[in-house]
């Protein structure tokens, strides 16, 4: 793994005052930038003070867009991504103060649709997916690059994708985020478009634009009420050494924080300006933490622009803030406040980290090791080559043909063996030559000739050999056995990674049943809410029934006593005014009607059917309840019918 900690780049951009500004007699007296274009001086009239910040770059209210793309140095950035680096660019600053324009740089229209149009204002964004395609255009012949784009909106608080229109529709949920075992938090179900060009590229660029949502409030007339991430992931296969490493840019384009009593939102607006600043809030959390302890908690997972930024501030990219600024007195604390946070923001340390993947890393490797191997051998072998063919030659020449071979560009060990074997044959020629028996061979040499090497000098050459030739033995067998043992990591490694997917695949199976489990949960947890109001429903019933049966009660004994008060006041009547004798009444206490002495009843048919309907509340039901009894029986059955459970 190649690693280079490296700051996070912070440059700083004034925007001019607008026309609208100017005619509104608006001024900037309290942000200057000074002209060495590192720093800007910020007044402070309360207190006649003045503070000097210093960034990477500043831009003042002159610059272009092309000064601006060329002093940011964005084609290196760019030479990184396509070497397999990661690489994030974004703006940040309160709204209106310029951000937008900085990375797209289109006007819009009165719908606030983009007017794409390609002049001398275009942004960052176009300006850079040229340049990385100009880069690959230029790479090497044997990498292939295949280069895909996707392009989301964060807006109040969900994911969007701004390139699948069928996703976008007003009551969307929005998309998933996830997390994968390199880190990374990324959007499930994104469509992913591929571009063989730049104009393949800019055209989903521009197409997304046309989808993000805009608005209009009092302070910028065009202002993004989401956050949005263009991004191009990178796939670069080197033929010849078999090698796959990816990359990718974003591109950011933040929501301004907001002042609610400047923009004067109401409404949705006002809530895009709550979950805008909350967003804003957790990244500069996440700035100053790291800013101030890299070893403290970073409240990544706060917010899922923070969650999706991870890698790019404090992780393994390159990183470039473009902190935007507004130069009127009116906005003069939004503008300190962005300054003090690209401050520490440039205190930040990211470690860039070449995406190699892992595979094809342990096989290049293994195959600049083998490339190695094979060298030596040949060198040894060249060397056993030289050295039997030296063994074959006369004096001389075997002297000046190892002088030869001290020269080749061979491991000192050899050297240091040839240069012996030299010395001692150059030793040997002092000595008086041991006679040696001429054969037909030697005399037909002629007389002239050296004499060849002694015999015991030719073994001791011969026992030098052959213990270098068993020492490079050795050593081959070491390197082979070097080659097997990085195989074998190799088979390893590539057995651990199967092991990690499948366990990942089963953590992520895991997470997913918990996650139904968790919605059954609640689900639950409603319908036990709704049992309990029902049942506390179905108690008050029964009380209220109970207190009606109890006023019943107490009526029905009133009704009684009146019955008997009327009939005792009717005998009495009957008692005091009739001649004939008194007639006897008893009372039937279950009709409460009077009977003579005959045991019928004393009263006419239209007094009986009076009787009737006025005691209807005495009457006896079907299944030996009182009327009272079953309304209260029905009452409770149908509750119990509501609540799910049998009849009580
Ligand atoms: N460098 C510049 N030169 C000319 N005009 C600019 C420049 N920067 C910004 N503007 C203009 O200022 C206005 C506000 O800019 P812009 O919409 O880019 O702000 P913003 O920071 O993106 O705001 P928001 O956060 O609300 O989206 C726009 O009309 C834009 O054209």
């Amino acid at each position: 793994m190649e690693e280079n900690r490296t700051r996070i780049e912070v440059v700083v951009r004034v925007r001019p005052i607008l026309p609208e500004e100017s005619r509104q007699g608006l001024i900037n007296s309290r942000i200057q930038p000074e002209t060495d274009k590192k720093s800007l001086v910020v007044k402070f009239p309360e207190s006649k003070q003045q503070k000097r910040f210093k960034f990477d770059d500043v831009f003042d209210e002159s610059s272009t867009q092309e000064e601006l793309f060329a002093r940011l140095k964005l084609n290196s950035l760019v030479k990184k991504v396509v070497e397999g680096f990661n690489a994030t660019v974004f703006t940040y600053g309160p709204t209106g103060s310029g951000k937008t324009f900085t990375m797209e740089g289109y006007e819009y229209d009165k719908g606030l649709k983009p007017i794409i149009k390609e002049n001398e204002n275009i942004g960052l964004v176009p300006r850079t997916v040229k340049a990385l395609f100009d880069e690959i255009k230029q790479s090497e012949s044997q990498v292939e690059y295949t280069v895909n784009c996707t392009y989301i909106q964060i807006y109040n608080e969900n994911i969007y994708d701004l390139l699948n229109p069928a996703q976008l529709t007003p009551n969307s949920p929005g998309l998933k985020m996830r997390w994968n075992k390199s880190d990374e938090f990324y959007v499930e179900n994104l469509c992913i478009f591929p571009c063989f060009t730049y104009q393949e590229a800019l055209s989903h660029f521009n197409s997304g634009l046309r989808n993000k949502i805009m608005a209009s409030h009092n302070i910028n007339s065009t202002s993004s009420r989401s956050h949005s991430i263009f991004s191009l992931n990178l796939e670069a296969l080197d033929k010849e050494e078999g090698r796959i490493v990816s990359s990718r840019l974003q591109l950011v384009d933040l929501a301004g924080s907001e002042k609610t009593a400047m923009t004067g939102n109401e409404g949705l607006a006002l809530k895009e300006s709550i979950e805008i600043n909350k967003a804003l809030f957790t990244l500069r959390q996440v700035i100053t933490t790291l800013a101030e302890n890299n070893e403290a908690f970073v409240p990544y997972r706060n917010s899922k622009l923070t969650s999706l930024l991870k890698q790019s501030i404090g992780g393994n990219s390159y990183c470039l803030m473009i902190a935007c600024i507004s130069p009127i007195d009116t906005f003069f604390e939004d503008n300190h406040s962005t300054l003090n946070y690209a401050i520490q923001a440039g205190s930040i340390s990211n470690i860039p980290v070449q995406n190699i993947d892992p595979k094809t890393k342990i096989i290049r490797e293994l195959k600049k090791e083998i490339k190695r191997l094979k060298k030596e051998l040949d060198q040894a072998n060249s060397q056993l080559d030289f050295l039997s063919e030296i063994a074959s030659l006369d004096r001389k020449t075997q002297k000046s043909r190892l002088q030869e071979m001290e020269k080749l560009p061979l491991k000192s060990v050899h050297i240091k063996r040839i240069r012996d074997l030299r010395k001692s044959l150059e030793l040997s020629t002092s000595f008086e030559p041991t006679p040696v028996p001429h054969t037909a061979a030697s005399q037909s040499r002629g007389k002239t000739e050296d004499f060849p090497l002694s015999q015991e000098v030719l073994s001791e050459k011969l026992y030098d050999s052959v213990k270098m030739i068993r020492e490079l033995m050795a050593i081959n067998k070491k390197l082979k056995e070097q080659n097997s043992e990085l195989l074998s990591s190799k088979k390893n490694i590539e057995a651990e990674f199967i092991e990690i997917q499948s366990e990942n695949q089963e953590l992520k199976e895991k997470t997913e049943m918990l996650e139904t489990i968790l919605r059954d949960q609640v689900e639950q947890a409603n319908g036990i809410k709704e049992v309990e109001n029902l049942q506390k429903e179905k108690k008050e019933l029964e009380w209220k029934i109970a207190q009606l049966e109890k006023e019943n009660k107490n009526h029905s004994s009133m009704q009684v006593r009146k019955s008997e008060w009327d009939w005792k006041s009717k005998r009495t009547v009957l008692r005091d005014h009739s001649a004939k004798p008194p007639k006897v009444f008893t009372f039937d206490r279950n009709e409460g009607t009077p009977i003579n002495s005959n045991g019928r009843s004393s009263l006419t048919p239209r007094e009986k059917q009076f009787r009737t309907s006025f005691n209807f509340h005495k009457r006896n039901t079907s299944n030996g309840l009182s009327f009272d009894s079953q309304v209260k029986q029905e009452a409770l059955s149908a509750l119990s019918n509501i609540l799910g459970y049998k009849q009580l």
